[in-house]
């Protein structure tokens, strides 16, 4: 993909720096209950060679949680995260997302299908403003094709507030309609904004992703993975490299993105973190899950204060 560079494919908008809208324009809509089952992995193994990165993992993400994935360095965390988005393809085992088999699909189809993710080593498109790199996310979801696009194929009847200002472009668009693709291109614009606010960047928005400071660039991330509206959407280490009070400041949003409809998995070390905001977790370690449960069950598992102390030496 070529980069466009700062502002030009991006007409200039007001920026909001107070977040005093309720989100309707994000909001996305599930497709089951609260409780059900969203994703199951279901007895996957993963091998490198020698290397068993999972060993006959099993455990389900249900519809409106939060759900922490933890584990010492190695554990499978990341793999487990990979073989969910398409990157690996389990050796063994099955991975469902809302009942259909996902093991082996490619990744950009999985986004399709609803499961976006962020990165432990942050991703974005460095040459590309905030506002463009989440209006990528919002053209994943785009329907008019490149041809549709390229010559206005389909056009709508707009609603009165898409008509524009200037009296024979508005006389034109009442007879003759408006084009999928610009109204789509629109949409994605006010939503990209919305998301910008919503994860608290927007009075950046049209700065360059690499001039953002780190802390942005981590919030940029969510954002684009929110615009592609998945249904699941995975953060990898989110805080890491915050300080204390940004780590409280995520958690405040980990809970917002639930409450739009989104499921979050997260994977992240810092412990008061995922026992904080989490509503259960899963612990592996060396490629097994050794515990699952609430936060309250997982902090007093002695497989896990041993998996995180180390084993106490008997010997001794
Ligand atoms: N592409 C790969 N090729 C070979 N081995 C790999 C590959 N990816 C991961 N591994 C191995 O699989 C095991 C699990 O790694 P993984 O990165 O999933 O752990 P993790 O729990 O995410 O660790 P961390 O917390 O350090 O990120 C490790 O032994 C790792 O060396």
């Amino acid at each position: 993909m070529s980069e466009p560079t700062h502002g030009s494919t991006v007409e200039q908008e007001e920026v909001v720096l107070k977040d005093t809208s309720d989100h309707d324009e994000i909001a996305i809509e599930t497709t089951g209950p609260d409780g059900s089952v969203l994703l199951e992995v279901d007895h996957v193994t993963l091998r490198f060679g020698g290397v068993v990165a999972l060993n006959d993992v099993n455990f389900q993400i249900r519809r409106g949680e939060i759900l922490g994935l933890i584990g010492p360095n190695g554990a499978g965390k990341t793999t487990c995260f990979n073989a969910m988005t398409g990157v690996y393809t389990p050796t063994e085992g099955k991975i469902r997302f809302k009942g259909t088999e996902i093991a082996g699909t490619k990744p950009h189809k999985i986004n399709q299908l609803g499961i976006a993710r962020t990165f432990q080593n942050i991703r974005l498109f460095p040459e590309m403003s905030a506002m463009e790199n989440v209006m990528v996310g919002c053209d994943a979801r785009h329907k008019t094709s490149v041809p549709g696009a390229l010559f206005r194929i389909y056009r709508q009847r707009p609603k009165e507030e898409e008509l524009p200002d200037n009296g024979i472009r508005r006389a034109f668009a009442k007879v003759f309609g408006i084009s999928r693709h610009t109204l789509e291109e629109r949409a994605g614009r006010r939503r990209s904004m919305e998301l910008l606010r919503f994860v608290g960047i927007a009075d950046r928005a049209h700065e360059l992703a690499r001039n953002l400071p780190y802390g942005y660039q981590r919030r940029l991330e969510i954002a684009r993975a929110l615009a592609t509206e998945p249904e699941l959407i995975c953060l990898d280490e989110p805080a890491a490299g915050f300080n204390p009070a940004e780590k409280e400041d995520l958690m405040g949003l980990i809970r917002r993105i639930r409450d739009l409809g989104h499921t979050v998995l997260v994977i992240e070390h810092d412990m008061k973190l995922v026992l904080g905001v989490t509503d259960r977790i899963v612990v592996l370690e060396f490629g097994q899950k050794i515990a699952e449960g609430t936060p309250d069950e997982v902090a007093r598992n002695p497989k896990v204060i041993a998996a995180y102390l180390g084993e106490p030496d008997d010997a001794a």
